[in-house]
């Protein structure tokens, strides 16, 4: 301290001097503080800046290391873009190499293909011509395979009519073959001696070939049979009649006719004569009916015929009888059970004098009475099939017709019958009743054309047309039949038998009464067979007495009536023994020959009656009741 100053006041006055660096110092403080706090907010921000720039900065590292994989990957595809560059551009050198040759190699070709095609364009116009030449042959062929065609129809028809006018002439059997198709009962059966296994269809061995043959194949057989026809198992009722039609025509031309069913048993029949047993489809019908057969058929077909004819002139008279157990049983009778007689008469024709026969008008009728008399006919289920026929069934249609009188002794004197030849010199009728003649019977223009031809085959003898007018005057009839326009009366008979089967006793199965109807059927099968062995023989003694089936049928078989066997077949291998039999049969009824079939002449002993029911004979076992009255 200074001397002479005061001490207090030099201290107040460093106290204040003091105070005052206090002061200054504690505002230099709140200075730095708040500097320090400018600082530290600066120091904040710039944390934040950091911070942010750290981020950035990370970011920034992802984007490039991202970047870089980016460019590793370009780099990596570009390298992979290289090669294949490269490899492109090694293909474009060989391409553009190729290329260069590409221009030629295509000239090479062109001009190579341009040669083929002018090669192929010269072969295709030569092929066109040879095909224009060959397309005029084919056709020319063609038209030369139709015209031969035609022909063979033709000649096949002529052939057919020759062949037919051959066997009138030489008075053969018409045979006829129907395969039926295969049937239930066709099955095999080893307990019954069945070729098939047991329980097996029966394999078909009898064929249809065609028109006219059929064909039995076996490992043991092959055989072919030839007859005038043949059907087909598809074949229908209406084609089996459609062959048989014709023969009706003859029948009112003055022939006897006879058709008869050959075959086993269950070979059809009944079936083709009648019809299916099926609906009882042969009962009396006005109507034609698909299924009915050749009774039904034919006798519709008489009725037509006819009905073409002049009203009056004719008339029709049925009966129905059975051989059963070679006794004749008469169908239409009140007693059936009585046995009939046969008589032969002095001209060598049949008949049975005590069997009832009826008048009929219509199909209906006759359906009627053979209705009647097969509900009266032997039948009973055998081991083959449940309706079988256990005695031959004859139904015979006699029709009696009265010729106008111009055919009677005729002006000209001459009483040819057609069926002994003509002489060129003969004496010749008017016009006019030739004109007459076929204005009565056109039908019979055919049969005569027919005849003439088969008579100028054999005689090579010209036709004489005049002595036709004279073709039923065998007698003088006119005065006898006293009807004034009415000449002679002439009976021809349509015989329609559906015989009983032959069969194997063993396989059908029967004992005791059955066994003897069997045998009994056998029998008299087996003496057909005799009959016609000895004619086709030319034998002097034919036994038609054997039985009463050879007897009955004696004037149809030798005699002069035009004959047609339908001969019924099973295709089956079960019958095969059987079938061959029944073609046999056929094969041999072929083989005779009775000379030409003859017509009937008028007879003087009787006129038509055509307005009143006159039973020919046993008129007493016939009533008017057995053909009911129209429903
Ligand atoms: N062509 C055919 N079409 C269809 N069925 C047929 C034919 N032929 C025969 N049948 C049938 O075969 C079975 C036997 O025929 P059918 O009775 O006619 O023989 P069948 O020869 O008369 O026999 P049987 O001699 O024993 O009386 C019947 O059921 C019949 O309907």
């Amino acid at each position: 301290m200074p001397l002479g100053i005061d001490r207090t006041h030099f201290y107040a006055e460093k106290v204040k001097k003091q105070e005052k660096d206090i002061r200054t110092k504690e505002e230099r403080i709140a200075q730095l503080e708040t500097e320090n706090a400018m600082l530290y907010l600066k120091l904040a921000q710039l944390h934040g800046t950091v911070q942010s720039v750290r981020q950035e900065n990370s970011s920034l590292s992802d984007h490039v290391e991202s970047e870089q994989t980016f460019r590793k990957d370009v780099s990596d595809k570009a390298s992979v873009l290289q090669r294949e560059l490269e490899t492109i551009r090694s293909d474009l050198q060989s391409v553009q190499s190729i290329a260069v040759d590409i221009p030629e190699q295509f000239e090479r070709y062109t001009s190579q293909a341009n040669k083929v095609m002018q090669r192929h364009r010269q072969v295709f116009q030569s092929q066109s011509s040879n095909m224009t030449s060959l397309q005029s042959q084919v056709t020319s062929m063609e038209l030369a395979l139709q015209e031969i065609t035609e022909r063979h129809a033709k000649e096949k028809k002529r052939r057919q009519e020759l062949h037919n006018i051959l066997m009138e002439l030489r008075g053969n059997i018409r045979v006829h073959c129907r395969i039926r198709p295969l049937m239930e009962f066709d099955c095999g059966n080893e307990d019954q001696g069945s070729l098939g296994k047991s329980g097996t269809r029966s394999e078909v061995v009898v064929h249809f070939v065609d028109d006219e043959n059929v064909c039995c194949r076996t490992a043991k057989h092959n055989k072919v049979f030839e007859f005038e026809r043949v059907f087909g198992p598809t074949e229908t009722q209406n084609g089996v009649f459609d062959e048989v039609q014709p023969m009706l025509t003859s029948l009112l031309d003055g022939y006897n006719i006879c058709i008869m069913a050959y075959g086993q048993t269950g070979s059809g029949k009944t079936h083709t004569m009648l019809g299916s047993h099926k609906n009882e489809d042969y009962n009396p019908s006005r109507d034609p009916h698909r299924d009915e057969g050749v009774i039904p058929r034919a006798a519709r077909e008489l009725f037509r015929l006819i009905s073409e004819k002049q009203s009056g002139t004719h008339k029709v008279e049925v009966s129905v009888l059975e051989i059963y157990n070679n006794d004749i049983r008469d169908l239409l009778s009140n007693d059936p059970s009585i046995k009939h007689d046969i008589n032969t008469s002095a001209d060598g024709s049949v008949s049975v004098p005590t069997l009832a026969s009826k008048q009929v008008d219509t199909v209906y009728d006759v359906m009627c009475l053979v209705q009647h008399g097969l509900r009266t006919r032997r039948e009973s289920a055998t081991m083959v099939h449940e309706h079988s026929s256990r005695s031959h069934l004859v139904v015979t249609l006699t029709v009696i017709s009265q010729a106008p009188s111009f055919f009677s002794k005729s002006s000209s004197g001459s009483s040819q019958d057609l069926d002994s030849p003509r002489s060129p010199n003969s004496p010749r009728s008017s016009t006019k009743n030739i004109k007459e003649y076929f204005n009565y019977l056109p039908s019979n223009l055919k049969v005569m054309q027919r005849d003439l031809r088969g008579r100028s085959l054999s005689a090579s003898s010209a036709p004489n047309l005049g002595s036709l007018s004279n073709t039923w005057s065998g007698s003088d009839q006119s005065a006898a039949s006293g009807a004034p326009g009415m000449g002679a009366v002439i009976r021809t008979k349509l015989q329609l038998v559906d015989l009983a089967g032959s069969e194997c006793v063993g396989m059908s199965g029967v004992k005791g009464a059955a066994l003897r109807e069997a045998s009994n059927i056998n029998k008299s099968l087996s003496a057909l067979a005799d009959v016609l062995g000895a004619l086709a023989e030319h034998r002097s003694h034919v036994p038609y007495r054997n039985t009463r089936l050879t007897h009955l049928l004696q004037d149809s078989i030798g005699g002069d009536a035009k004959l047609l066997v339908l001969l019924c077949v099973s295709p089956a291998h079960r019958y095969i023994t059987e079938s061959l039999q029944c073609l046999g049969f056929g094969t041999r009824a072929r083989q005779v020959q009775r000379g030409p079939t003859k017509r009937r002449l008028p007879s003087s002993a009787e006129k038509v009656e055509t307005s009143s029911v006159r039973p020919r004979s046993a008129s007493t076992n016939v009533g008017p009741s057995f053909i009911p009255k129209p429903t």
